[in-house]
């Protein structure tokens, strides 16, 4: 374990230095503890009692969950001058931000997490000096071992609006097991824990839902909080609209994506095959695509739904590559999520007999000899490196390490040689296929956060206090209008219960076990606005190179507080974006002729405006009437 934990860090000269000064934005109800010591606090509003997000398991959960199932909604207001009460008269508080992190799976680092930390000891000692922060130094394991670093405004100086998680490290990924699961109570107690709040993503937070439960059962009185902070941007519903880390780490692999697309129309000779993080949903690859406009994405969820093999994916991208050559085009950029290779049925049921093998405590060199004879042949006819990969043992969900699969380099790979049968049959007649593979995953995780993600995560630090005065457990801190100004977001509390679905799935040759209530990865919505987006913009994509480049994070002027384009697209309200539409409008002016036709005006509003832009010109009420409207 790293003993440095905590430690002030030197920050470079310049942005870095800057950085650290940046004070993020609040939203309107946590203002209210900028009105000094005295000041009036903020109040939690009760709303309906909730179920589940799917309603055909809620007595799963309502029985895995018999205290904390059902609890209502909350939001937090600012104060009702009556209620404002003085500093001292509140009793301080013993709060811990553990990073309960680890392993593989959620919990990694995300970019943002640091303000997390940061906005909970503002409010805590804004809330009553006395109280105390301490952070669990080495993650999950610095929580059972009750190893734990007081935050301070000193400790915190060198780690505000930084990347990476090094304030308080990470190490295993859950609080699962009932030996990790007294640990942890043991721990809270021995502090005497008012609050726990636990950062990271699906997992986390499951784990979190779990661990709030059982503290209740056995009369501990510490309330245990969650922070949606994964850069897989998959933990998403109702409630939560996205996930600290998400915007930082897609603008950082925008603009490696983009330039790789400048890199490949200007060498004209290389396909490059890139894959994203994310882990089972590809969010990040998809806003990726519709930042930096590669000319292929091949999304996990499409595979999945539409049951494709992994031979009829690799036709298809052939098909592109030929396609490509009939124009003279040799070149190409192709994304794929990491995830992809478990949305391959055939693939999907070879890594579940593997894991069955582990699960057995089979011995890897065996493993190959034990499979069935269908899951032999696929197994054998996968390159060396694939297999190796595939025999890691899995993610504490049951998963292939997905950040370890070359799946970008299996489909080079197999492309190639398809792209060789092809021209020996003479259905190909271009040029030799070459290409270059990537994975963006690691560089872009402890990226310096976007202010979006600084202001987002700072935020949640400080509903996170106001839970535990308000006394909830069992909840996620959130927030709501996030595609606005940070002046119109809603601050709130809802219960990890009513995110929580069962999944069946078998564990073994014909069981039929019911999984167990969670928080799941929620894919792309693929009836979803941005979805369809880029539907209607693939073939462009696949042939025009119509790429994007949306440059590096910005942090001051133009472009710093660009959101998500996919957060923006589903959020997106028409009627009320008539300010948009117009200075959209105002860019095309400058590139069209009045009067022009339609088809030349929806080619310069695509070829100048951000797909954001494009989306809401054309999906507008007025779009019918736009040339009308503006050229007459
Ligand atoms: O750092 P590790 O343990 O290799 O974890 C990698 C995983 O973490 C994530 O970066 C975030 O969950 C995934 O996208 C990736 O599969």
């Amino acid at each position: 374990m790293n003993a440095d934990f905590g430690a002030p860090k030197e920050l470079a000269g310049g942005l870095q230095q800057r950085r650290a000064l940046y004070q993020p934005r609040l939203p309107p109800c946590l203002q209210v503890n900028l009105c000094g010591p005295q000041g009036p606090t903020v109040r939690a509003e009760y709303g309906d009692a909730t179920t589940t997000i799917d309603p055909s398991c809620a007595h799963v959960v309502a029985q895995a969950f018999p205290n904390t199932y059902g609890q209502p909604l909350v939001s937090f207001v600012g104060p009702a001058d009556a209620e404002a009460a003085a500093v001292e008269e509140r009793a301080p508080i013993r709060s811990t931000s553990g990073h309960p992190i680890c392993m593989r799976r959620t919990g990694s680092p995300s970019p943002g997490g640091h303000n997390v930390v940061w906005g909970l000891h503002d409010a805590i000692k804004a809330y009553n000096p006395k109280s105390v922060l301490y952070g669990f130094v080495g993650g999950t394991e610095g929580l059972f071992s009750n190893k734990t670093l007081e935050i301070t405004d000193d400790v915190l100086a060198s780690y505000k609006n930084q990347g990476g998680f090094d304030l308080l490290g990470r190490s295993i990924d859950q609080i699962r097991t009932t030996k990790q699961v007294n640990y942890a109570m043991t721990t809270c107690r021995s502090l005497n824990l008012d609050g726990l709040v636990i950062i990271g993503g699906v997992t986390s937070n499951s784990d979190a839902a779990q661990l709030a439960e059982t503290l209740i059962q056995n009369n501990c009185q510490t309330k245990v909080v969650g922070v949606p902070v994964s850069l897989n941007g998959d933990l998403k519903n109702q409630f939560v609209e996205t996930t600290v880390g998400f915007d930082t780490v897609c603008k950082v692999n925008s603009q490696l994506v983009s330039n790789v697309c400048l890199d490949a129309i200007s060498a004209g000779k290389y396909y490059y095959f890139v894959r994203l993080m994310g882990r089972k949903a590809s969010h990040v690859a998809f806003e990726c695509a519709l930042q930096s406009h590669p000319n292929m994405l091949i999304l996990g969820e499409e595979v999945a739904l539409s049951k494709l093999t992994l031979m009829e994916i690799i036709n298809k991208i052939c098909d592109g590559v030929q396609a490509r050559a009939e124009l003279g085009k040799y070149h190409g950029v192709l994304l794929i999520p990491e995830g992809l290779i478990e949305s391959i049925p055939e693939m999907y049921a070879l890594i579940q007999e593997i894991n069955i093998l582990h699960n057995n405590n089979v011995p890897v060199a065996e493993m190959p000899s034990q499979l069935s004879p269908w899951a032999a042949a696929l197994f054998q006819f996968l390159p060396p490196f694939i297999r190796r990969e595939l025999l890691l043992h899995q993610e504490s969900d049951n998963s292939a390490q997905l950040s370890q699969i070359d799946t970008e380099q299996l489909l080079a790979h197999l492309v190639e040689t398809e792209m060789i049968k092809r021209t020996k049959e003479g259905r190909y007649k271009g040029r030799k296929f070459s290409s270059v593979c990537h994975f963006f995953g690691y560089q872009a995780r402890g990226s310096i956060p976007s202010n979006f993600d600084c202001d987002y995560a700072y935020a949640l630090g400080r509903i996170s206090l106001h839970m535990i005065a308000a006394g909830l457990t069992g909840y996620m801190a959130t927030v709501a209008n996030l595609k606005d100004p940070v002046d119109k977001w809603r601050c709130a509390a809802a219960p990890l219960t009513a995110m929580m679905s069962v999944k069946r799935h078998l564990r073994g040759p014909g069981a039929i076990p019911i999984g167990r209530p969670s928080i799941h990865p929620s894919p792309i919505d693929l009836k979803g606005k941005a979805y369809e987006l880029l539907r209607e913009k693939a073939s462009s994509f696949l042939l025009d190179d119509f790429y994007r480049t949306p440059g590096g994070i910005q942090f001051e002027g133009p472009g710093s507080d660009a959101k998500p384009i996919t957060l923006t697209i589903e959020n997106q309200d028409y009627m009320g974006d008539i300010e948009i539409l117009k200075e959209c409008l105002s860019k095309v002016r400058t590139i069209v002729k009045p009067g022009c036709s339609r088809e030349i005006l929806k080619a310069a509003i695509s070829s100048m405006l951000s797909v954001t832009d494009v989306l809401t010109v054309m999906s507008h009420p007025l779009n019918a009437e736009l040339p009308l409207y503006h050229f007459k």
